[in-house]
C-alpha cells in the first residue's frame, strides 16, 4: 500500500568518517531505536551532520569523504556492496536545514516527486490519496488543499518545510533524519513541525539534529551527545533517555552542555 511506514531500527556501528586526511568521527556507535526520536547534540563542528548523512549514505557524495564502520537497518547493511543508493535513500530520508522544495513544480507535484526517482509508479488515483495521506501527515493539507497545483515556491517558509516533510513520507521511509529542521523558521512554524514529529513517532524512527535545547527536551525520547575536544574527532560521550540527559546527566560535559555552559 503506498504511502504506509513502519518503523525500522537503525544501527550505527562503530562509525568513523574523514573529508580528505581530517578525521571528524572516531568510532561512533548508536542504535536508534524503532519509532523513538533521537536527539543528537553537541556544540558545532563535533560531527554532527556528518554522521547523519553517513546514516542514509549521503557522505560519500562529498568526493573527498570517506568513512568505515557499518550502518544497519533492522539488521541490512545500507553500505552492503549489492545495495542500491535508491533502496537506501527510500528508506531513510532526510529533511535539511533550509526547506527546498522544488520551487516552480506544484505542491501537488512536490509531494509526489520522490516517486519517480525510487521508480514506484501510481495511477492518478494512487497518487491522489498518496499526496492527501501525505500532506496530512506532514499537517499541511488544510491549508493547502484548495490549491495544490500552485508551485511550492509561493508557500511561506515554514509550509514549504512541512512539504519537505510530505515529500519525504511518501515514499514512506522507514527512518526519518532531520538536520537542525528548525533553525530557518520562526516561533509558530517550528511549533507546527514539533508537533508533525510527534504525530510521527511510532510510525517511524526518527534522528533530529538540534542546537536547541528545549527542543530536544520536546520532542526527544532519547539524545546522543556529541563532542570534539580541541584537535580530535568526534565522539558521543553520553546517550541515554532524553529526561535522564537533561536531568541527572551521567558526565560533567554532558551537564554544561545541556545547561548552557559552553557551545
Ligand atoms: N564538505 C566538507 N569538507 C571538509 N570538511 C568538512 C565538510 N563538512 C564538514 N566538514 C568538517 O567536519 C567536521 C564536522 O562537521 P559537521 O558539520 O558534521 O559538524 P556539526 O556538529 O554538524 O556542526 P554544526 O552544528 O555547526 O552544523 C568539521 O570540522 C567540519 O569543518
Amino acid at each position: 500500500m503506498f504511502g504506509e511506514t513502519s518503523a525500522g531500527e537503525l544501527v550505527a556501528d562503530s562509525i568513523t568518517a574523514w573529508f580528505g586526511t581530517h578525521k571528524v568521527l572516531d568510532r561512533v556507535s548508536l542504535t536508534m531505536e524503532t519509532g523513538k526520536v533521537t536527539a543528537l547534540i553537541g556544540p558545532s563542528g563535533c560531527g554532527k551532520s556528518t554522521f547523519l548523512r553517513i546514516l542514509n549514505r549521503m557522505h560519500e557524495m562529498v568526493p573527498s569523504a570517506s568513512l568505515s564502520g557499518e550502518v544497519r537497518l533492522d539488521g541490512s547493511d545500507l553500505y552492503e556492496r549489492s545495495q542500491r543508493l535508491t533502496w537506501a535513500r527510500r528508506q531513510v530520508g532526510m529533511i535539511f536545514q533550509k526547506p527546498n522544495p522544488f520551487p516552480a513544480m506544484s505542491i501537488y507535484e512536490n509531494t509526489i516527486a520522490a516517486l519517480n526517482l525510487t521508480g514506484v509508479r501510481a495511477n492518478r488515483e494512487q497518487k491522489d490519496q498518496l499526496v492527501e495521506d501525505s500532506l496530512r501527515k506532514a499537517s499541511l493539507w488544510d491549508e493547502v488543499k484548495d490549491r495544490l497545483e500552485q508551485p511550492g515556491g509561493g508557500l511561506s517558509g515554514g509550509q514549504q518545510q512541512r512539504l519537505c516533510i510530505a515529500r519525504a513520507l511518501a515514499v514512506a521511509p522507514r527512518v526519518l533524519l532531520m538536520d537542525e529542521p528548525c533553525s530557518a523558521l520562526d516561533p509558530t512554524s517550528t511549533r507546527r513541525v514539533e508537533e508533525t514529529i510527534a504525530q510521527l513517532r511510532g510510525q517511524m524512527t526518527i534522528v533530529i539534529v538540534t542546537h536547541n535545547m528545549q527542543q530536544a527536551a520536546r520532542v526527544s525520547d532519547e539524545c546522543a551527545f556529541f563532542l570534539a575536544a580541541q584537535n580530535t574527532p568526534g565522539v558521543i560521550v553520553e546517550h541515554g533517555d532524553t529526561g535522564a540527559m537533561f536531568n541527572n546527566p551521567q558526565d560533567e560535559r554532558t551537564f554544561d552542555y545541556v545547561n548552557g555552559r559552553f557551545g
